[in-house]
This record gives C-alpha cells, structure tokens and sequence, in this order.
C-alpha cells in the first residue's frame, strides 16, 4: 500500500481535526509528495503548521460548500480524504440546513470536483449514527452515503473510486466522554452518567485511520466498510476510566439520556449486514448497482439476501471493566496520563 502512497499528492478535507492531523503525519511518515490540508480555519491551520513542521504538507482556505475553493484545492491530486463535516449532534439539530450544506451538498462538490480532476480515490467519512438515523447529524451524513453512492453509480467508468467508511465513538475524541469523565475526577466533581447500559463502539483514533487507509487500498467504487469493534456499556467504560485514573472512589450523577441520543448505536443495518461480505477484521458492503430502472424496486423481487441481524454496539464483543482498561491503556492520552503519576 505504501507504494500508492509514496510520492502521491493527497488532500484531506476538514484536514485540521484529530483525524486529519493523525492521517497527515502517516501520510507524510510514508513518503507522500505533498498532503494539502484543506479547511475554514486559519488558525488551526497555524497551530498544526507549526506542530508538524513538514514543508510538504499545504494549507488550502476553503469550505466544501463552496465549489470553486473545493476544485482549487483539489486540481493535481491523486488521493483525497474528506473528513469535512459537522458532526456535533445539537448544532446539526439546531440547524439542519447547514448540515445538509456541509455534509450533504459539500460532499457532492468535494466527488464532483475529484471527478473531474481525475483523482484515483476518495475516502468519504461516515459515522454509525446514519445508520438508523433518528438526529439531523446521522440523517445528513446517510444522505451523504447516498449521494456518493448515486455518484458512483452515475461514474463507474470514470478513473475515480469513490467509497465510504463508517465507524463509531473515537476513544478520548475532543469533546466526548471520556476526556469529561477525566476531568470530572480530577477535580472531584461527580460524574454524570447518562445511563449505565447505554452501549457505544470503541475505537481508537488510530484505528480509524487504519480502517480510511483499508478502504482506500481495497476498494471497488461504491464500496462501503466498516471495522469491526468491541463496545461497553457507559457503566463498564466510567468504572474502567475511573481504574486508569487511579480513583476508587467517586460519586455517580445520573443525568438521563440526552436529546437525539440512543441507547445503541448501529455499524451496519439488517439489510447491509445481509449482503455484507465478511472480511475478518472489517465488512464490506458492494455498491447496489441496480440502474435507474426502477422496476426492481417497486415490482420484481430480486432474490435478495433475506436481512441479518443489524451490526450494533449491543451485539458486538462486549468488553468488561478489566477489557475497558485494556484498551485504554492503548491510547497515548492514558499512558501519558500513566506516566505522570508514576
Ligand atoms: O456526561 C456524559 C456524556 C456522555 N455520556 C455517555 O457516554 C457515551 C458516549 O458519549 P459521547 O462521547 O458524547 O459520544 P456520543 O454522544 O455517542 O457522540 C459524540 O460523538 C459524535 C461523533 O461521533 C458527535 O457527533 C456527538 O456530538 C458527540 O456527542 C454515550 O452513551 C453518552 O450517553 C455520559 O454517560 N455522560
């Protein structure tokens, strides 16, 4: 895989955040000729100027919602990497309508525009919540599947592949919950639990930029993958986040599930895990390639695979409070945390 990597210009949408900044130092440590790093915020773009300090990589201002910022950026790539989203669940609930022109509209300008520059491959970025979506954030990114899908579709015999990775909760991510309960027991707050067997997938920030590089490297246009997770229960997760952090004592809140909250989040529907093909450590999902007639949708059975059990964090590996820990002591944040106290 380095091969298609070394010398290859490669952009990264929504480029400044942890998975765009995680991908562009492996991108660089495997020899690309340039990662240009395309988002809103000049600041942040500052800050990770200076924290990798490579002259390779390329600071592009734009917004995805904006066609010809998309196509600047995007003229003379070979690989791009569209993590440009809004993914918080309240401001996309708020206001849907910016959600469907980020992730939806701006996703069409970032495939058009790789289209037309003859990228080889673009990696879209999904999430579990537009799987069952029940909030404007999950409904607008399975719309953004879709319309990559349609996009595919319409370009099979274009020199672009066009796929879609899904995965869940990005361990100690900016923002989530285990940076929060950290910081509750550090200043001996009590921590606010949701409820204790609310379940999430847990995956490192490290493996999803495993499963973008493995979509990347293996697919057919129109593919979607997935990676397969363990998940806990928030009850297993506080007790294991609590061990790392050497509190044995702490006072519990429970505060009652949030708004546009479930209690388990899905990686692949009944449907999809029914025409999946399992791949050990990952699923794939082929592109339905049925045409625009729309007879086989409405009239004709198509022997379809009868649909599976939807892939879900209530029935994945289940990890206990000692698995918990296990994989916490995986993340750099926790054994740096670790260290200082040793
Ligand atoms: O004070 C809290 C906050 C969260 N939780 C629970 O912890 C789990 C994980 O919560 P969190 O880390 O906030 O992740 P999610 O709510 O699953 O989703 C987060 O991650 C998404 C990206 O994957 C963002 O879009 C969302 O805005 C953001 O809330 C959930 O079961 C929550 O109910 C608690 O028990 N107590």
């Amino acid at each position: 895989m380095s091969s298609q990597i070394t010398d290859a210009v490669v952009t990264i949408t929504g480029g400044t955040g942890s998975f765009g900044s995680t991908m562009a130092k492996s991108l660089l440590a495997e020899g690309a000729a340039e990662v240009r790093i395309f988002s809103r915020d000049e600041a942040k773009q500052d800050a990770m100027r200076h924290a990798i300090g490579d002259p390779r990589l390329r600071f592009y201002i734009g917004d995805v919602r904006n066609e010809k910022s998309v196509q600047q950026v995007i003229r003379g790539t070979d690989l791009v990497f569209h993590a440009a989203a809004l993914k918080q669940v309240p401001s996309c609930e708020f206001f849907p309508l910016e959600a469907v022109a980020t992730n939806i509209q701006g996703s069409a300008n970032v495939l058009h525009a790789s289209i037309d520059a003859g990228v080889r491959s673009v990696v879209c970025l999904s999430t579990d919540k537009a799987v069952y979506p029940i909030n404007a954030m999950g409904m607008s990114k399975a719309l953004m599947e879709k319309t990559a899908m349609s996009i595919a579709r319409a370009n099979q015999d274009s020199d672009t592949t066009i796929s879609v990775t899904r995965y869940g909760n990005v361990m100690h991510s900016r923002g989530s919950v285990i940076p929060l309960f950290l910081e509750q027991l550090r200043s001996g707050r009590p921590l606010t639990v949701t409820d204790p067997n609310m379940t999430r997938f847990l995956m490192s920030l490290a493996e999803s930029v495993d499963l973008v590089k493995y979509a990347f490297s293996e697919a057919t246009t129109g593919d979607l993958f997935v990676r397969k997770a363990p998940a806990s229960t928030v009850g297993a997760l506080l007790s294991g986040v609590a061990r790392v952090a050497g509190v044995s004592d702490h006072e519990v809140n429970v505060i009652g599930v949030r708004h546009g909250e479930k209690l388990y989040e899905s990686l692949l529907s009944s449907e999809e895990r029914a025409n999946a093909e399992d791949r050990g450590g990952y699923f794939r999902v082929p592109l339905d390639t049925r045409s625009l007639d729309y007879t086989p949708y409405f009239e004709a059975g198509e022997g379809e695979n009868a649909p599976d059990e939807a892939y879900t964090s209530h029935n994945t590996e289940r990890l206990d409070v000692d698995g918990v820990v296990a994989l916490l002591e995986t993340l750099p944040e926790i054994q740096a945390l670790q260290a200082g106290r040793s």
